[in-house]
């Protein structure tokens, strides 16, 4: 019997359930807006990285995806940080590693293919690699957050297990990372996993919303 209460769901079926009416829901937003919101998105992410480098947290090096899906676009993004001289890198599906995701610099020479999921990235060269340990600043793809910075991505664990990865390593600051989403987006509550790591910025064309998800010493000053 199916059940359509989503109390009596199970968690990945709430997940499921959640994750078809959002990516539905940004799919259908029409190009024009979504070209204006991601105009909007990327003045967000600069005014926080103004705050940030205004705090002495200097950003050279971003990892950044390539929008599908209906995300919020970074192409806009994308090109701003190079403007601004900041290293850009795209994620690739591990070639050998089931969930693990790697990071390569992306440049306007970069080529690009068509991933399994019909994502673009980068072709695999070792050269172009850039280790965790080397990102300032993450942006995380997301298909729904709440109120709290916690988030649900597409359901691999990509993100999960490399934000797992990053808070792990020997890193002298933690991995800064931040969302990007539309603002359809954020829900009241999602089905949590002991797993998830809640973000302390999420971007949306509207707002910078900051969460309180970070330890005193490694947490920016609040931006309002
Ligand atoms: N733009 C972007 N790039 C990204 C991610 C993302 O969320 N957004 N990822 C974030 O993790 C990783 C890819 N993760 C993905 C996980 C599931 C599906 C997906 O569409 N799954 C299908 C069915 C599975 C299949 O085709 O094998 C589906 O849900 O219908 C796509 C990407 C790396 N790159
Ligand atoms: N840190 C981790 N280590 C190992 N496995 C993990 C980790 N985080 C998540 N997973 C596994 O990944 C699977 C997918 O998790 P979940 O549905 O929360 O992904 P998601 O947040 O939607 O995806 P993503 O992080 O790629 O955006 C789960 O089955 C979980 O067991």
């Amino acid at each position: 019997m199916t059940h359509t209460n989503s109390s009596s769901q199970t968690r990945d079926g709430r997940c499921k359930t959640l994750r078809q009416a959002i990516r539905h829901a940004r799919r259908a937003i029409p190009e024009a807006e979504q070209h204006v919101a991601a105009l909007k998105g990327c003045e967000q992410f600069l005014t926080l990285l103004d705050e940030l480098s205004a705090q002495g947290r200097a950003i050279k090096t971003v990892a950044l995806y390539f929008s599908c899906d209906g995300e919020l676009d970074t192409a806009p993004l994308i090109e701003a940080l190079w403007q601004r001289g900041i290293t850009t890198c795209l994620p690739i599906i591990h070639p050998f590693a089931p969930g693990r995701l790697l990071f390569l610099r992306y440049q306007l020479s970069s080529q690009l293919h068509a991933n399994r999921f019909g994502i673009p990235e980068p072709r695999l060269d070792i050269r172009t690699l850039v280790p965790l340990a080397e990102l300032d600043l993450i942006l995380t793809p997301l298909v729904a957050f709440d109120a709290q910075g916690n988030r649900m991505g597409m359901g691999g664990g990509f993100y999960d297990r490399t934000l797992a990865a990053a808070q792990q390593s020997a890193r002298t600051v933690p991995l800064l990372a931040v969302g990007f989403a539309h603002t359809l987006q954020l829900v009241d509550s999602l089905p949590l996993a002991p797993w998830d790591i809640p973000l302390p910025f999420i971007v949306t064309p509207d707002k910078l919303h900051s969460f309180n998800t970070l330890t005193a010493e490694s947490c920016p000053k609040k931006v309002v």
